[in-house]
């Protein structure tokens, strides 16, 4: 190697250990990310900015308007302002600021049609960031689920004990769905094109169906889950719940809808569901929706991927399941006796794999 680049090794080698003395600190103090928005929407932060908007409001305005201490309030608003979860502008003919809703924080509004706040805050409810710290024994070869280390029983048994986390999941997931329905319909032309039913299968409090039934009117939705599920999910138009388990049968429909279910299971448990689901729809014509992630090997959206293999390390946290590469699921649909599969690809965490009988 010659001197001169003897010198650059050793100049990248510098910059990578000063990157590094700074990026340490993200991983030590991590959790102040979710903790403070977790803060900013107990607080109700981004409902004020939505209330008063479009003024924006100055601490006074939301100190009062919340009843907060302003110095700490002060203080919230400057680290979430440097993450571009609020704004600040100058007010004008003012020397004084004012805070702002940004793309972020209207996603925190708990009523607004983009809120993500209740999967915030069922993520970070303390039942369900106990599993994390049992992950390194799961990992090791404790038997037990991460969760049943940290709560002696599994998700679902915990969820059936405790309505405050089980009203929890249903808001939450209700977030998400609000936002990748329209995305399915919108990106996947032709999708339910000539399809009379579908059934929801482990769909939480039905939110996924009747927003499907809004956007295309000439299904008729049934959301299946467990009996304390759908007992106190609201009524919607156009879908019937119905409430039972899904290991021992399915509703039947012209088509299967399964989000975010069979990343919760095992490859073994995934092949039992998906063989329900293919009783439960028509042998000619009928197929089985999976809203799922598909990790692959580089031609992901490296954002996406980043949070694909984030959720991943919740399957671990939080269940025995995983998010799957595409290998792993073809392997699970084909077990469980479908002919073909396609993959459709969606501006979301999740594609749409299309399982034909
Ligand atoms: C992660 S949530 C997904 C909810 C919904 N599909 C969504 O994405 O918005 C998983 C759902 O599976 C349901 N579930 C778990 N075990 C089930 C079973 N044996 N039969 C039917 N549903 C079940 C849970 O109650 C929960 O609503």
């Amino acid at each position: 190697m010659s001197g001169k680049q003897q010198l650059q090794v050793q100049q990248e080698e510098e910059d990578e250990e000063a990157k590094a003395e700074v990026e340490i600190w993200k991983y030590i103090f991590g959790f102040a990310d979710i903790a403070v928005v977790k803060c900013a929407i107990e607080l109700g932060i981004a409902d004020a900015l939505e209330s008063n908007k479009p003024q924006p409001m100055t601490l006074s305005d939301l100190t009062t308007a919340l009843g907060c201490d302003p110095s700490l309030l002060s203080r919230i608003m400057r680290f979430l302002v440097q993450r571009r979860v609020f704004g600040q502008t100058q007010l004008p003919n003012s020397t004084t600021y004012g805070y702002t809703l940004t793309a972020i924080s209207r996603r925190l509004v708990r009523q607004g049609p983009q809120s993500m706040a209740s999967l915030v805050l069922f993520e970070s409810n303390p039942a369900m960031l106990a599993p994390w710290h049992a992950m390194s024994a799961r990992v090791r070869g404790q038997e037990d689920l991460a969760f049943e280390i940290a709560h002696g029983e599994d998700v679902w048994g915990f969820l059936a004990g405790h309505p405050l986390q089980s009203q929890l999941i249903a808001e939450g997931m209700a977030c998400d769905a609000r936002t990748v329905v329209p995305a399915i319909v919108k990106e996947c032309p032709g999708l339910f094109d000539g399809v009379g039913s579908v059934v929801d299968v482990g769909g939480g409090n039905g939110t996924a169906m009747a927003t499907l039934v809004g956007l295309c009117p000439w299904i008729r939705g049934v959301n299946f889950d467990l009996g304390r599920a759908v007992e106190g999910a609201p009524k919607w138009d156009g879908v019937e719940h119905v409430g039972g388990d899904m290991f021992v049968s399915v509703p039947k429909a012209d088509a299967a809808f399964l989000k975010w279910v069979l990343h919760d299971w095992g490859d073994e448990e995934c092949v039992q569901i998906l063989k329900k689901c293919k009783e439960a729809i028509p042998a000619e014509g009928g197929k089985v929706l999976i809203v799922e992630a598909v990790i692959s090997e580089g031609v992901e959206e490296p954002g996406l991927r980043d949070i694909r293999l984030m959720l991943d390390m919740v399957m671990i946290a939080h269940t025995k399941g995983k998010e799957r590469t595409e290998a792993e699921w073809k392997s699970i649909i084909t077990g469980a006796g479908f002919s073909r599969y396609n993959i459709r690809p969606i501006r979301a965490l999740q594609s749409v794999i299309e399982a034909f009988p």
